[in-house]
């Protein structure tokens, strides 16, 4: 039962396998050549390149090496020069390995079926120039390729592994706003794929046709090629599961009906599903004949967990409707994911808001970016000076700025931003996430007039001048500082298991009189901005450290917080009660 589904399935992969038009590139070639000047030298490279793609290869012996070199596909890569590694994968295609090719580290597919006759052979050639015309930074480096038969393999870049296993490993934890990066990322690729011209869809988009590399970007792999999958290659063995099976085609191509790029409209709608679930789609099926009448007929869809953000389920089950036209484009894909990726990196309602403004695309952004922002959304910056950024009065005319404000600024820099990884403008960048946790420590995000008249910035300062306050280290880090300390010494942290939430952590008497490390957690709810503990509540942290203090025996502030080093310089005496 299970050879015939995944046997069957590989007659579903066929059912059309001229989707790109040859002709196309060399009528698109023909118009931008003539944009050249004569004497330019890609004329030439062009004019070469049509003779090639029209079939006008003369002198040329198809299938023989120097074929492609004369195209503007690929470069030919003599087999000779290639390296290979271990075998890291493999495919309908055939075996895929990590190998080196003129010092570079690669990844070569081989083809499995070698003997093409000649059409296959000259429409794999021009499919492979076409794809090696596709350049985006979330679409798999196409570096090269042999294209003589017997030596049939392709070149591309080498990425860390592919999504199905990176997610389906119990070692990795992603988060789901994490998850949703990769998807924005894939879903990039696919539109450029499917605004290319000629268009090219891909058919086979899965989970592990989406390759990751050590920075978790995701890039498509495996587009175009499909139709050079051999019969009865997708007969999967027991170990690499249901890969090449119909488990995330559309229904229209199960049933062998035209279809569209929305087919994978389809495909993706199911791997959003795999990201948010971490589960492969339809396990519970092991038969070809009721699957494929259950999804196409009585239109059934995995479940989606009932706590499934509402935004991202009405986006998967719109991928996946039965019609194909009611399934959106990826560019409104992208920018539901962009919406959702914000939502969940910030809760705060006016934080998510301004962000969404400003950034929607980007959940990295300069810190200078960031708070040019910030100060036009609370309103920072003196009347006569609105015009200007404030990165650029901080920069230029501080004196300009209060002295306070200028304070405020630092305070939230600290907290708030990170050192570039990639060596920004001003070397500090700020992450959507982190902006989210400080709204939800310091939030709710109040707009001018402020509530109780503090500003956020207010609220930041005032808890960075305690001494007590050592924001955001580790639990280890915050043992390491009280060990040895008498009983009663304690600081007060960012929580790292609750959102909004503070931990405090203090030397106590240990049952054998012994002094010991506890931690207790403070609650914060950050819609109402209320601080509790052992039930009873206040307004403010500083607040409650000074109530609770007898009672939680908190007498003496641990030293070591970098923040005091920001008030050494300052006269803040003036500043302490906001
Ligand atoms: N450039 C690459 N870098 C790292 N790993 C890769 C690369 N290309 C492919 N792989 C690995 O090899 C596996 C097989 O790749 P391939 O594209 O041939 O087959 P597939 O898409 O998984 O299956 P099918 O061909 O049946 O659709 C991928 O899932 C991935 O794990």
């Amino acid at each position: 039962m299970e050879e015939s589904f995944r046997s069957d399935s590989c007659q579903l992969l066929e059912t059309d396998g001229d989707f790109i038009r040859f002709g196309h590139v060399a009528t698109f070639d023909l118009q931008l050549v003539e944009a050249l000047s004569p004497c330019d030298e890609r004329r030439r490279d062009f004019k070469m390149d049509m003779d090639i793609d029209t079939g006008g290869n003369q002198g040329q012996n198809p299938g023989q090496r120097g074929y492609m070199a004369a195209a503007s596909g690929p470069i030919e890569v003599d087999p000779s020069e290639i390296e290979f590694l271990e075998q890291i994968g493999s495919g309908s295609f055939g075996a895929v390995y990590a190998g080196k090719c003129r010092q570079k580290d690669v990844a070569v597919k081989v083809l499995a079926k070698q003997d093409f006759d000649q059409k296959t052979l000259e429409a794999f050639r021009h499919e492979v120039a076409v794809m090696s015309k596709i350049y985006h930074p979330n679409v798999n480096l196409f570096m090269g390729a042999c294209t003589v038969p017997g030596n049939m393999m392709i070149v591309t870049e080498l990425m860390r592994g592919d999504l199905e296993r990176l997610i389906l490993d119990d070692q990795v934890h992603l988060t789901l706003l994490e998850r949703m990066k990769l998807a924005r990322d894939a879903a990039l690729g696919m539109l450029w794929l499917h605004s290319s011209n000629p268009q090219i869809i891909h058919r086979d988009l899965k989970a592990s046709n989406l390759l990751v590399d050590t920075n978790l970007n995701c890039k498509i792999c495996d587009f175009g090629l499909s139709q050079f999958t051999p019969r009865g290659k997708n007969i999967m063995d027991g170990k690499e599961g249901a890969k090449g099976t119909p488990l995330w085609m559309a229904p229209e191509v199960m049933m062998g009906e035209p279809f569209n790029e929305k087919a994978d409209i389809y495909s993706f709608g199911l791997i959003l599903w795999f990201l948010v679930t971490k589960k492969e789609p339809y396990e519970e099926y092991d038969d070809l004949e009721t699957f494929t009448r259950d999804i196409c007929l009585q239109k059934v869809r995995p479940r989606l967990p009932v706590d499934c953000d509402p935004n991202l389920r009405d986006l998967i089950t719109r991928c996946w409707d039965q019609h194909p036209q009611v399934r959106p484009r990826f560019s409104d894909i992208i920018t539901k994911i962009e919406h959702i990726m914000v939502d969940l990196a910030i809760e705060d309602k006016i934080g998510r808001q301004f962000w969404k403004y400003y950034f929607l695309q980007k959940d990295t952004v300069s810190w200078s970016d960031f708070i040019n922002a910030f100060a036009k959304l609370l309103d920072l910056v003196p009347a006569i000076y609105k015009n200007h950024p404030i990165a650029y009065i901080l920069q230029n005319h501080p004196e300009v700025l209060e002295e306070k404000l200028r304070l405020d600024i630092e305070c939230l820099k600290i907290v708030l931003a990170d050192v570039s990884k990639n060596q920004s403008e001003d070397n500090f960048v700020v992450f959507s996430e982190k902006f989210g946790n400080i709204c939800n420590w310091f939030g709710p995000l109040g707009l001018k007039p402020f509530p109780n008249n503090q500003s956020i910035l207010d609220k930041i300062r005032l808890l960075l001048l305690e001494s007590w306050f050592h924001g955001d280290i580790s639990t280890p880090e915050s043992e390491l500082r009280l060990s040895g300390k008498p009983e009663g010494t304690f600081l007060v942290r960012f929580s790292t298991s609750s959102a909004g939430c503070y931990t405090v952590t203090k030397v106590s008497a240990g049952p054998d009189g012994k002094p010991s490390i506890k931690h207790q957690k403070i609650q914060h709810r950050p819609a109402t901005g209320v601080f509790e503990i052992n039930g009873r509540s206040y307004p403010t942290l500083i607040d409650l450290i000074r109530c609770e203090q007898n009672e939680l025996r908190l007498f003496m502030p641990c030293g070591g917080s970098r923040y005091q080093t920001l008030f050494m310089q300052q006269n803040t005496a003036g500043y302490v009660d906001g």
